[in-house]
């Protein structure tokens, strides 16, 4: 189920402002890779390129390839609402649908992908997705409740299982802890762990303990100064990344000199 994802010569314009400029990346199949940097780098932006996200805000643009195990998403003919099917996001805030149920919010991607589910079938997914998401025992009892009757950790998990519920590929994370308290924050990290040994995941951190914690790789974003695209420094093994930087802005970033 898990794809390799290929990045050549990526820039990413919002209008005539470039956001990203000349990424080159590789992510291995079930691995974790954390991208890190300081604030405005382009983190998010480049995150939002893996699975044409970026490009529903008017004006902006993507020049390059992503590939996904030799699938261009940029080719031309390739539809972006399949490929958003295969590669899957988690947001900052937890976004579960607040007055729709607990297996509804599960169900609620596949029903967008128009996809027709017999009642056995829908339930067995709901199980199956919040279980993948470690939050079945959680809500067994409580399916047809609001998903707004969650904690924020338990949301965050709930919409997990909505992605995971779409039989993704790829899994991107966008900061998907920073909204937590650090019981949660552990809960969701356990869960990455898990999820890994099926999925390509790539999340952006603030939280450098995390990147370290959780991630195979860490890529390192920087800006030269406000108004410049924000470049990827370098990518490594994260045990390297965090003991021997190749590049001394990576090692001034992690050991706390800036950001
Ligand atoms: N919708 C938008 N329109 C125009 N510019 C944008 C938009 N979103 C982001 N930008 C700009 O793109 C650059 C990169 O922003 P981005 O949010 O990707 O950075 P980031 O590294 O994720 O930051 P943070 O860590 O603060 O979330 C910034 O200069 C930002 O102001």
């Amino acid at each position: 189920m898990s794809k390799r994802i290929d990045v050549r010569d990526l820039n990413i314009y919002y209008g005539d402002f470039q956001a990203v400029a000349d990424v080159n990346m590789v992510v291995e199949p079930r691995s974790i890779t954390a991208l890190i940097g300081p604030s405005g780098c382009g983190k998010s932006t480049f995150l939002r390129t893996l699975n044409r996200m970026h490009e529903v805000i008017p004006g902006a643009r993507v020049e390059g390839d992503v590939l996904i195990d030799d699938q261009n998403l940029y080719d031309p003919r390739v539809d972006p609402v399949s490929v958003r099917r295969i590669v899957g996001m988690v947001f900052q805030r937890p976004n579960p649908f607040p007055t729709m149920s607990i297996a509804e919010n599960v169900l609620a991607g596949v029903r967008l992908n128009n996809r027709k589910l017999k009642a056995s079938e829908a339930e067995e997914l709901v199980e199956t997705s919040l279980r993948g998401a470690n939050l079945w025992n959680e809500v067994k009892d409580r399916l047809a409740r609001p998903g707004s009757s969650l904690s924020g950790g338990q949301q965050q998990r709930l919409c997990i299982a909505r992605a995971i519920a779409v039989k993704p590929e790829v899994l991107l994370m966008d900061e998907p802890c920073s909204a937590l308290d650090p019981i949660s924050t552990l809960a969701i990290e356990d869960l990455m762990i898990e999820l890994k040994e099926k999925y390509t995941i790539v999340i952006v951190t603030h939280n450098m303990q995390q990147a370290a914690r959780v991630s195979n790789r860490t890529g390192f974003f920087n800006l030269q100064r406000t108004g410049d695209p924000g470049r990827l420094v370098e990518i490594d093994d994260t045990e390297t990344m965090f003991s021997a930087p190749a590049h001394k802005e990576t090692e001034d970033y992690i050991s706390g000199r800036f950001g």
